[in-house]
């Protein structure tokens, strides 16, 4: 559900969190909300970290195929730089940037801008997935988006990696990765 804005005054600034699993609605969610902005003629900003090629350069797009375009960046610093007039900030895979990301979102915020950020808070491991964690403390509005667990059909809250590697950051999507609930994930060896 989109949160109940109405009640901020005109120009204030705040921060939205979409967090949780993989295939969890996290982009499709990100993606129905700026497109309302867009709707509503607000000028619109996407961002996502370099790193997320995976399905496109110049888009995020969701496992469904929805997509919007959007700036590759560097760093989360970049955004104050390429943010300019823009009302709505929209930012993807928010795991791949580091804890500056915080701080940029606030300051964004405190601009009048409305940050809407989704992101994993939990790696394979199930462990909490910075910056998001943060995020979410500092944030006024939170939602938390949940899959279906492929081997159990209950409500899933984390991933499971089904290749064999110790990095954190891996890219990738259904051929490495799937949506699990907290009985049937494990953590690998
Ligand atoms: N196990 C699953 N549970 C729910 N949706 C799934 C699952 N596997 C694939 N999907 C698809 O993924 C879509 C959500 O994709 P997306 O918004 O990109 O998720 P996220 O950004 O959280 O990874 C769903 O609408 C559905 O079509
Ligand atoms: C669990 C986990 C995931 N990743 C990577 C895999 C994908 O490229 C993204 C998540 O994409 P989605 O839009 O949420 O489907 O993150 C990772 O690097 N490390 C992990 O532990
Ligand atoms: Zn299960």
């Amino acid at each position: 559900m989109e949160p109940v804005t109405h009640f901020y005054p005109l120009g204030a600034g705040w921060i939205e969190v979409i967090a949780g699993c993989m295939f969890s609605g996290k982009t499709e969610e990100l993606i129905r909300r700026l497109k309302r902005a867009i709707i509503a003629k607000q000028k619109v900003k996407i961002f996502k970290p370099k790193i997320d090629t995976r399905y496109s350069e110049t888009e995020i797009v969701s496992h469904n195929e929805q997509s919007l375009p959007s700036i590759l960046i560097d760093k989360a610093e970049d955004i104050l730089e390429l943010a300019g007039d823009a009302q709505v900030i929209g930012i993807d895979e928010a795991q791949f940037f580091d804890l500056k990301l915080v701080d940029v979102c606030n300051k964004l915020a405190d601009e009048g801008k409305r940050v809407i950020v989704a992101g994993l808070d939990q790696d394979y491991r199930g462990e909490p997935f910075e910056p998001i964690p943060q995020l979410l403390a500092t944030a006024e509005f939170i939602t938390k988006t949940l899959a279906i667990c492929v081997v159990c059909g209950n409500i899933a809250d984390r991933t499971q990696r089904k290749i064999v590697s110790h990095e954190r950051v891996l890219v990738g999507a259904s051929d490495s990765y799937e949506a699990r609930c907290r009985k049937c994930h494990y953590i690998p060896d």
